[in-house]
């Protein structure tokens, strides 16, 4: 043990040890026993969850010039062509009324095709010169290298654009569940959503956590049916799966003309009329056409549907409708908006992004159905000094101002960049703000409009725009800007806690300071990137989502801050807990020389249902503990909470509740309670039952049936438990399981090997559940080893 500590306080001794590849089979360079991350119970931990408080959604995401030659080319080329519309459109925004805005997402599973679906977007609303395709590496809402030469969305990139007179804020966020938090950060500010579909694999698991993900914020969308051209598209069976697998009431608005090789466009059931495209390149031309006879019947069935649904939204309608008359096609639109706005159901469109079909119909709808600011409820807040003192902000430039900051990046060129959603009045560059979170003001200096990874100098930004600030001092992700003589703090939102981790070492000496100040300017972009630093043993620890997460952290090291590290095996950031109801009374009592320390408290320790955290609750009556005093106990609790009795990891799902104590007039003291807290802690959960929980994945694998036996067998040994089977297009079979996060490592590659590269597969965190007795028993003696 004493020889692996020192191995990793001298970082350069290991510089020929090659950097692990979280997918690839180098093993770790560093000695197991430093590998584990665990948290030491030693004082000399130091933890820096830089920047975790919270923070939200994303829109104008991203965007860093770390640019290839050939990527300078494509922005320069997209600067000159764009500029122009930008500029004008920033001089002259309010000239779009806050109702003409539309703040919208695109959301999916991963592949589905957001990014290739933004860039037609860009497109066909006269943003872009050339557009990007993602499989060239050119797309322009892909920026990051990485994001290139993988073809997929790392980070949210935004964008704002016009259409019929409307502007457009999008987002283009990430499909992969490593990066689900960039989904939370734009769910957090966007009014509106389109979620793509592809329309052979209909609803994916991803896209079932983004539509839960927008049910918890409540925002109204559109559903593309994308792909449509491609082998076993099914519109109708995603229709129905949309029904099945989401819950969500969907609301026919086009169905496919033709589909596959013969996808040739879409039927309008509001206008009653085929859409139908003239050819499969970029700027393909459509024109309106009658509606094919063998398509007549079933356009007939779905507009029948289409009305029906929508005349329930309205008496008069309804009693019209019962009369045999139908509604025109404003009322059609008007009550399709009024009840996709109030979420009653969800519009669904299809076409082939990739072919040029049914991007301009989807345009239309975002700005026919989906909400402006002004449809949506007010903002709510409170008030700085009473937090139960609600107030609204509605959006309006003549409401005070008030802002979310929901994104931190830091700029070769600029520095930190603050991306703020303005909520009310207006944010003027120079002018002061108060950071209402902190009570700081904040000084504004420039205002920049982004387009993916081009910039605009603005004056003044109004009700319903994002933002970006510049050298904005103090505030981080979530927080509230406002009005200082009008001060109100918006909701915060809440993030994951990293669910893996890995040990971390420079290569070099010289590598040392670089990473200290990547990895603070890493954790400030990202909240749900953690890292710690161990000086006892001179250990590094990176937290995220998945190995993917951190392979695009250490990736990040290296390019944009030249560090080199040799990074360890990926390790579970497991949980502790208790199984049952334990009651503790400890005495803390000192005597040493000049005052006492005296403090009594009787505290039970409760488990919680899955997902409750951690809470705490006095029952003291007739001032057992006087009231100055639960502060103390509270802080010890607290800190006790990062620290598992069972091998270090942070407890959950646990209540403590203070139900009796006594204290000595004058060796009393906050601080004595404080540690008789901790004593209660220590020697409370030891008895409560304690267990340590761990990550379990809720894992689908697509394979051919050739493989199905080995991929369920693989599984199996796993420790997964297999839910379903399922057929899937084209020959294909689908498991269902859950696994435990800990034997998912190096998955991709396993999987690979043993399906000659045919199967792919998803996976997503389902809940925490009790490890196995002989794992804690394993994972316990590792961490009785390296204590010892
Ligand atoms: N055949 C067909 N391919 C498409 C279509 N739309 C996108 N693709 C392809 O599907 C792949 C994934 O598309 P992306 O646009 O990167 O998907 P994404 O949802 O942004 O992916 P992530 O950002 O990684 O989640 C690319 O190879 C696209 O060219 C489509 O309409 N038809």
């Amino acid at each position: 043990m004493a020889e692996s500590v020192m191995k990793m306080s001298s970082p350069a001794a290991s510089n020929s040890s090659p950097l692990c590849n979280f997918n690839g089979s180098s093993r770790s360079p560093l000695p197991p026993c430093c590998l584990n991350g665990r948290r030491r119970k030693s004082s000399t931990v130091r933890r820096i969850r830089a920047l975790t408080s919270s923070s939200i959604s994303d829109f104008f995401g991203s965007m860093k010039l770390h640019s290839t030659p050939k990527l300078l080319n494509l922005q320069h080329k997209q600067r000159k062509s764009s500029l122009s519309v930008f500029a004008m459109a920033a001089e002259e925004k309010r000239a779009v009324p806050l109702k003409d805005y539309r703040n919208i997402g695109i959301m999916a599973h991963i592949d589905a095709g957001k990014t290739t679906t933004t860039e037609r977007i860009l497109y066909y609303t006269g943003r872009n010169y050339k557009i990007g395709e993602v499989h060239e590496g050119t797309a322009t809402m892909d920026w990051m290298e990485q994001e290139q030469e993988r073809g997929i969305t790392i980070t949210s990139a935004a964008t704002t654009t016009f259409w019929n007179n409307h502007r457009i804020n999008i987002i283009d966020t990430p499909g992969h569940v490593d990066f689900t938090l960039e989904v939370e950060r734009a769910l957090r500010v966007l009014d509106g959503a389109i979620c793509l579909f592809d329309s052979v694999a209909g609803v994916e698991p991803q896209s079932e956590t983004v539509w839960r993900q927008a049910d918890r914020y409540g925002v109204p969308r559109i559903c593309f049916v994308n792909k449509m051209d491609r082998l076993g598209a099914n519109f109708f069976r995603t229709r129905d799966m949309i029904v099945t697998n989401l819950g969500a009431k969907p609301l026919v608005l086009q169905v496919p003309v033709g589909s596959e090789d013969n996808f040739k466009g879409v039927i309008d059931l509001v206008k009653m009329k085929a859409i139908i495209w003239s050819g499969e390149e970029l700027g393909a031309k459509f024109v309106y056409e009658d509606i094919p006879t063998d398509l007549r019947e079933l356009a007939q069935e779905y507009r029948a549907q289409l009305i029906e649904t929508i005349v329930d939204l309205d008496d008069e309608a309804m009693e019209n409708y019962l009369e045999g008359v139908e509604p025109d096609e404003a009322t059609v639109k008007k009550l399709i908006r009024l009840g996709t706005i109030s979420s009653s159901f969800v519009p669904v469109l299809c076409g082939s992004a990739f072919k040029n079909k049914g991007v301009q119909p989807l345009l239309d709808a975002v700005v026919d159905y989906l909400p402006s600011p002004i449809d949506l409820p007010a903002m709510k807040g409170t008030d700085p000094d009473d937090p139960e003192l609600i107030i609204e902000r509605t959006a309006s430039d003549d409401e005070p101002f008030a802002g979310l900051a929901f994104k931190i990046m830091s700029d070769p060129f600029v520095g930190s960049l603050t991306f703020v959603r303005v909520y009310a009045g207006k944010l003027t560059a120079g002018s002061y703000v108060l950071n209402s979170n902190k009570g700081k003001k904040e000084r504004i200096g420039r205002l920049l409009e982004m387009h993916a990874n081009s910039r605009e100098d603005v004056k003044v930004s109004l009700t319903g725009d994002i933002v970006a600030l510049a050298g904005l001092k103090d505030t981080i992700t979530g927080e509230t800007l406002c009005d200082p003589d009008k001060p109100v703090v918006l909701e915060r939102m809440d993030f994951p806690d990293p669910v893996i981790k890995v040990a971390i070492e420079p290569k070099t000496k010289a590598d040392v300071d670089k990473m200290s100040s990547g990895l603070i300017k890493l954790a400030q972009e990202d909240p749900s990137f953690h890292f710690s630093r161990d000086e006892e043993i001179n250990q590094t620890v990176i937290e995220g989502m998945g190995e993917l997460h951190l392979e695009i952290i250490v990736d990040r090291l290296k390019r944009e801050y030249k560090v080199e590290a040799n990074v360890g095996a990926p390790q579970v950031n497991y949980r502790e807990s208790i199984s049952k109801v334990y009651e503790v009374k400890y005495v803390h009592k000192k005597q040493s020389g000049g005052s006492g320390q005296f403090a009594d408290v009787t505290i039970r320790f409760e488990p919680m249902e899955a997902g409750g955290g951690y809470e705490f609750k006095s029952e003291i009556k007739g001032g057992a503990v006087p009231r100055e005093y639960i502060p103390g106990v509270m802080k010890g609790l607290e800190e006790c909470m990062s620290n598992g009795v069972l091998a270090g990891y942070p407890v959950v799902d646990v209540r403590a509740v203070l139900v009796d104590g006594s204290y000595h007039d004058v060796d009393s003291s906050v601080l004595a309670f404080q540690l008789a807290a901790r004593g209660a802690f220590r020697e409370g959960m030891r008895k409560a039952g304690p267990q340590m929980l761990e990550p379990i994945m809720k894992v689908e694998v697509v394979t051919p049936e050739e493989h199905l036996g080995d991929v369920i067998g693989d599984l199996n040994s796993r420790r997964g438990q297999i839910n379903n089977f399922g057929d899937k297009p084209g020959g294909l079979k689908v498991v269902d399981a859950l696994v435990p996060l800990a034997e998912m490592f190096q998955y991709v590659s396993t999987l690979r090997g043993m399906t000659k590269g045919r199967a792919s597969y998803t996976m997503q965190l389902a809940k925490f559940d009790v490890v196995p007795q002989h794992i804690q028993n394993q994972l316990a003696a590792k961490e009785d080893a390296v204590a010892a």
